[in-house]
């Protein structure tokens, strides 16, 4: 059936709106459209959750949801994804969200997606540090990168599972030997870091954090965690100790960019693309204290990711 008049059209734009796709006899573009759109099939990217139900997942499941860049989510946990599910897929964005519970659906929440997020597992308590996590979480990522490799080999997966610095050398582990790994697509998420590192900043300087740029590298735990503080941007006035740090700087200007290839995993700034991590930015000029930060940082960093690729060999 064609639609000659721009009001017939319209007509069948609300009618996609009221059928299911499968319902939608006429072949017209408009029509296809709408199917394509029901199905998940529009341009965009297709994005699973796994955690979803959690404390993490769920706000980011809403993010992903207002996202225009997504066009279908899909929601998996081990509890409570038929309610969350439901609950996100109510908020009026573009993107299909479909849900899934359990062990026995991973499969299915997996198969077709571009990107997979992974807040899943347990957070730590007061007293404990985020390797004390690693029995339990290991496991759990272990399974769901297996999971990974089997249904979405090319997707870019980013994990926020702790402890990081120990659960992204697993999932690369898992990739390898499935012939999957992809550095480029495997990332770690220490974004909070470089948002707290804002803000604190933000908070000194008397400025909008907003305005304020702290580049952030290493890892995400204790001394792994690496501002570099002489990078902040905007250019700003600092008191005597900021001051000193402010010479060492320009004392060090031309000092060599600090190269930490020797580390499989490294959180550094990076373009993120359709490949995933396009880019890396080199880490540029560090201060004396951010040296010694950093070489702090390499050594809590190396023991953890060899606790990572262990533990997955055993
Ligand atoms: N990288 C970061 O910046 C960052 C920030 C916050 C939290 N975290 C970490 O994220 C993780 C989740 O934190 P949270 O506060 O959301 O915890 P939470 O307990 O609120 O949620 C975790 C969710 O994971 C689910 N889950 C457990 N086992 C699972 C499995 N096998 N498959 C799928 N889902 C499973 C749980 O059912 C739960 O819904 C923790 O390890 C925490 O340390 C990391
Ligand atoms: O600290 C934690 O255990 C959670 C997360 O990694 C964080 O940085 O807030």
């Amino acid at each position: 059936m064609e639609f000659s008049s721009e009001a017939n059209q319209r007509i069948a734009r609300i009618s996609a709106h009221l059928y299911p796709p499968n319902l939608q006899m006429e072949e017209n573009s408009c029509l296809r459209q709408a199917k394509c759109r029901a199905k998940g099939g529009a341009a965009g990217f297709k994005v699973a959750i796994l955690g979803a139900a959690g404390g993490i997942g769920q706000p980011l499941a809403m993010l992903m949801k207002i996202n225009p860049l997504v066009s279908v989510l899909h929601l998996y946990d081990v509890v409570n994804t038929p309610g969350v599910t439901a609950d996100i897929s109510h908020m009026d964005t573009g993107a299909v969200v479909r849900g899934f519970l359990g062990q026995p659906q991973l499969e299915n929440a997996l198969t077709g997606v571009d990107l997979v997020i992974i807040p899943a597992g347990v957070p730590r308590k007061p007293g404990m540090t985020r390797d004390d996590l690693f029995n339990i979480n290991a496991g759990i990522v272990r399974t769901l990168c297996e999971g990974i490799a089997k249904c979405c080999p090319n997707a870019t997966v980013n994990l926020i599972s702790n402890p990081v610095n120990s659960t992204v050398p697993i999932a690369a582990e898992v990739f390898k030997k499935a012939g999957t790994y992809d550095p480029k697509k495997l990332l770690g998420v220490t974004m909070l870091d470089v948002v707290r590192a804002n803000t604190f900043v933000a908070e000194v300087l008397g400025l909008d954090p907003r305005d304020v740029d702290v580049p952030v590298v290493g890892g995400h735990a204790g001394v792994t965690i690496l501002p570099l503080l002489s990078q902040v941007k905007p250019p700003c006035s600092f008191t005597q100790e900021e001051t000193e740090y402010l010479t060492n700087r320009i004392q060090n200007g031309g000092t060599e960019v600090v190269e930490v290839t020797e580390l499989p995993f490294f959180a550094s700034k990076v373009r993120l693309g359709r490949q995933g991590a396009e880019e890396i930015f080199q880490l540029g000029p560090l201060n004396e204290y951010e040296r010694i930060g950093l070489e702090k940082a390499k050594k809590e960093l190396a023991g953890s990711i060899q606790k990572g690729i262990s533990f997955s060999k055993k």
